[in-house]
């Protein structure tokens, strides 16, 4: 394929990037809150998930999102996605993106299973006609063949990220991010999941992977990028960032 020409191609340009979140829904503001100083850049309850993220990707690249819980790697995925946007800085996906970011993979609770495929993939793109021809193959991947007749709302965890991640690898899109999503599924349909991601990336897709698995990061990934406290503190080989985050956090 056009693998040459594609190496130079930039796909995801996050420039300055920073988002801003509520700590607490009601948000009241706190005694101390009254007395802090003026031109506080967040408004009292808020924080920075993430804040100064700046970052390229170019095409075919995989890479491996690490950090500590709750440091904004799901955050910087919804990003890429555009589920979520910036409040300060910028950031252009110029390609398709298919999101494997949250357990419900985006599907919806009342639907059968049947309808959400045809739903989501139909979302990315899809036609009716294409659809028909992978419908079996999607339900043969997920193992699911007695519950296309479900309600998702209805289907284990396991299930639920089993047909998310059948429809969302078997879209066209040239961006693919998988959250740890992954992690509730069993061994054996992981084995077949990852088997699929090398698949893809065979294909030059280019991957987003969150993972706490040293082990998948390297195998997957070429790159990394390290987050804590919302920073962007590492952008560098794969094994340079989870050396620095064994050294800054492992046991
Ligand atoms: N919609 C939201 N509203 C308010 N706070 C949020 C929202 N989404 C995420 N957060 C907060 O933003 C921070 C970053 O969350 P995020 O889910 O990106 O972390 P993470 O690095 O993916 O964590 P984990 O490894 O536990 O999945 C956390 O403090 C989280 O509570």
């Amino acid at each position: 394929m056009a693998a040459t020409s594609d190496a130079a191609r930039v796909v995801i340009a996050v420039r300055d990037a920073g988002i801003r979140f509520k700590r607490n829904r009601s948000s009241r503001r706190s005694f101390k809150d009254l007395f802090a100083g003026r031109g506080r850049r967040t408004r009292p309850g808020e924080f920075w998930a993430l804040r100064n993220v700046s970052f390229e990707v170019r095409a075919g690249e995989a890479i491996g999102v690490v950090g500590r819980n709750g440091q904004g790697k799901s955050t910087l995925l919804k990003l890429v996605a555009q589920v979520v946007y910036p409040d300060e800085g910028a950031v252009a996906v110029h390609e398709g993106v298919a999101p494997l970011i949250e357990i419900t993979g985006g599907f919806v609770n009342d639907l059968s299973v049947r309808d959400n495929v045809y739903l989501t993939a139909g979302l990315h793109g899809m036609t009716k006609r294409e659809i028909d021809q992978r419908f079996d193959e999607i339900i043969e991947f997920a193992e699911i063949a007695d519950f296309v007749d479900t309600p998702y709302k209805h289907l284990s965890s396991g299930m639920k990220v089993r047909i998310a991640f059948a429809v969302i690898s078997r879209l066209e899109e040239p961006i693919i991010l998988v959250d740890e999503v992954l992690a509730v599924g069993d061994k054996a349909f992981r084995d077949k999941c990852y088997t699929r991601i090398e698949e893809l990336l065979a294909g030059g897709r280019t991957l987003f992977f969150v993972s706490h698995s040293e082990r998948d990061l390297l195998r997957f990934c070429t790159r990394g990028l390290y987050l804590d406290k919302g920073a962007l503190v590492l952008d560098a080989p794969i094994q340079e960032v989870v050396d620095r985050y064994n050294a800054d956090y492992g046991v």
